[in-house]
């Protein structure tokens, strides 16, 4: 048994989410760690909210809400909308707990112990007309890069590059529109992330096996133009952690707080922390995930997270782990991801464009979205969510042939011997083809998972299920039981052990049909399938069971259209 400890990328707590911040993070990540229960490891899957930095602030002033109120109730918004979507979380921790507060500090006071922090005086925009600083996102302007009129202060939605609010040009508050902005000073504290850029790239360079899209990510920021930058850490808000350099205060730091990128992967580690606490379990407990020199030395600890969270993943928590000289555990393996479109455009929660999580939820059941999702994880490029491919891929994969068959069998079988596995018969040529290739691809479903080959192992599902039909169309028990019905009897039999097989199989991708096919099967037994024969004999002759509701139903062109008007324009 092997210790895998997951996380999916914090999503930020400034609204709900769309389908493609869940396709990017915490959906695969679920997938991952529900196979790999399945398989039977030791599963630590970790997720939070990220809740610091401007524009929660935003977002809450506009809800007319104080920040910390607002947060707290986002926050179990998006914890229901994730039960919703069967995500299997152990924890769903807060970047705002008092438990990252003090690991975040923790971390800043052993940096600056090892010299890896510097404090630099530096000019920054201050709103007169507000009266304060203008950090990220409280400025607009001109991309420098792009020319992209809203630009935000830290980074162009249009061309991706990270700015500088006093980058912009013709900046504007957006607080209150003002452009009565002058330049003052104002100190902040900078990771320096370019001395330890070889120990970086080290690093990095010896991880051999990982995606194209994370190295490739990592390497760029590691070398175009002057290389890797130091990053400020500090910001002039209210809302965060405030600096301290572990317990202790830091001068010339008052009223500052540190800036999200560098408290929200730490939340990682401290919701380890929460979820102990919330278990009621002592400090070794979650340690033992994190502390190579507590236990973590076994453990495997995989990533994911959507393309532009690679570069904080690969190289600044790196940075900021290797950098407090202490044995917390660095991650093995980053799975990152390209983006899912939508309908011909970007999904963009700042804009209220495509399907978001509670919205899907209200028109179909999360296994539809899971499976489609899923299989069409945006991998080796960026995917695109049509209607169209979404009613098709429904219909055909789950409507037409997993539940199809499942209808099929069960209700036969209870028409002609009952609502019990029928005893009789024997197995022939057909049944062992069909046993010999449910075997190979299991195991290449087995490789696909293991290695996060996401759409690979939807295929390969689809083909078990594929070939699970086929043989029920060819066999024909419902043929056979006019001339043979010992042999129907062994056809029924496979088939009614095939759905049990089905359910283990399918559950990390869609976890309540799962559920349906095994109680429907009258069985309990979730235990992986070793060899696919011997799996097939799990439901004895004799042994009872009923007939599911309907599993997945079709989606009609008229839904379709009415689905596609309705989320055409703009939310709320
Ligand atoms: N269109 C997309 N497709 C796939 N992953 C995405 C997409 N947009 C964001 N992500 C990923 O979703 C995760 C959660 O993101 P987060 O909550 O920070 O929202 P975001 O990146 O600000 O997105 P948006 O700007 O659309 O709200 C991150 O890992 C991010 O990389
Ligand atoms: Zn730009």
């Amino acid at each position: 048994m092997a210790r895998i400890l997951i996380t999916s990328a914090i999503p930020y707590i400034n609204g709900i989410k769309h389908l493609g911040n869940l396709v990017g993070s915490q959906l695969p990540a679920d997938l991952y760690a529900r196979y790999m229960r399945g398989r039977g490891n030791e599963v630590m899957f970790i997720c939070a909210t990220d809740e610091h930095g401007t524009p929660a602030e935003l977002a809450a002033a506009k809800a007319g809400k104080p920040v910390a109120e607002y947060c707290a109730e986002m926050h179990e918004v998006q914890k229901e909308l994730a039960a919703g979507f069967r995500l299997s979380f152990d924890h769903f921790g807060r970047s705002s707990s008092q438990r990252n507060h003090r690991l975040t500090q923790h971390f800043a006071g052993q940096l600056a112990a090892n010299g890896l922090i510097r404090e630099v005086t530096e000019k920054q925009v201050y709103s007169i007309d507000d009266g304060r600083f203008l950090p990220d996102r409280y400025i607009e302007g001109t991309c420098p890069n792009c020319g992209y009129e809203s630009a935000r202060g830290d980074q162009c939605d249009n061309c991706t590059k990270q700015l500088d609010p006093t980058d912009l040009i013709n900046p504007h508050s957006t607080i209150s529109g003002s452009t009565n902005l002058e330049v003052r000073e104002t100190k902040h504290l900078y990771l320096c992330q370019s001395q330890m850029r070889e120990r970086l790239e080290a690093w990095i360079d010896s991880k051999t096996d990982w995606p194209i899209l994370t190295t490739s990510i990592a390497k760029k920021w590691l070398h175009d133009g002057d290389g890797l930058q130091d990053r400020g850490i500090t910001r002039d808000l209210d809302w965060g952690i405030p600096v301290k350099k572990g317990e202790e205060d830091w001068p010339g730091m008052e009223g500052k707080v540190f800036y999200v990128w560098f408290d929200a992967p730490i939340e990682y580690i401290a919701a380890t922390a929460e979820w102990a606490d919330a278990n009621g379990l002592d400090e070794a407990a979650w340690r033992r995930w994190w502390r190579t020199d507590e236990g973590a030395e076994d453990v495997r600890y995989v990533e994911f997270m959507g393309k532009d969270n690679v570069p904080f993943h690969t190289l600044s928590f790196p940075a900021t782990i290797m950098g407090s000289g202490e044995p917390w555990k660095l991650v093995d393996y980053i799975k990152s991801f390209n983006y899912l479109n939508y309908d011909g455009g970007q999904f963009s929660t700042s804009r209220g464009r495509g399907v978001f999580m509670d919205q899907a939820l209200s028109i179909l059941p999360s296994d539809y979205w899971r499976w489609w999702l899923l299989s069409h994880a945006p991998e080796n490029s960026d995917a695109e969510f049509t209607w169209e491919n979404f009613q098709a891929s429904v219909n055909k994969d789950l409507a037409d042939v997993l539940g199809n068959f499942v209808s099929r069998i069960t209700k036969f079988c209870r028409s002609k011997f009952g609502e019990v596995v029928p005893e009789g018969g024997a197995y022939g040529q057909a049944e062992a083809e069909l046993i010999a290739e449910l075997t190979s691809r299991s195991r290449a479903y087995e490789e696909h998972m293991e290695a996060m080959e996401i759409r690979k192992a939807a295929g390969e599902l689809r083909a078990i299920w594929v070939a699970g039909n086929e043989y029920l169309q060819s066999a024909a028990p419902w043929a056979t039981f006019k001339t043979d019905p010992e042999q129907a009897a062994a056809q029924v039999r496979l088939g009614l052990n095939l759905i049990r097989l089905y359910a283990v199989l399918s559950r990390p991708f869609i976890p309540d049909a799962a559920a349906t096919m095994m109680a429907a099967m009258g069985c309990d037994d979730w235990s992986w399938p070793g060899d696919i024969a011997e799996a097939l004999t799990a439901l004895p002759a004799g042994h009872t069971f009923t007939v599911p509701e309907v599993m997945f139903r079709k989606i009609t062109d008229d839904e379709r259209e009415e689905w596609q008007t309705r989320f055409a324009g703009v939310r709320d």
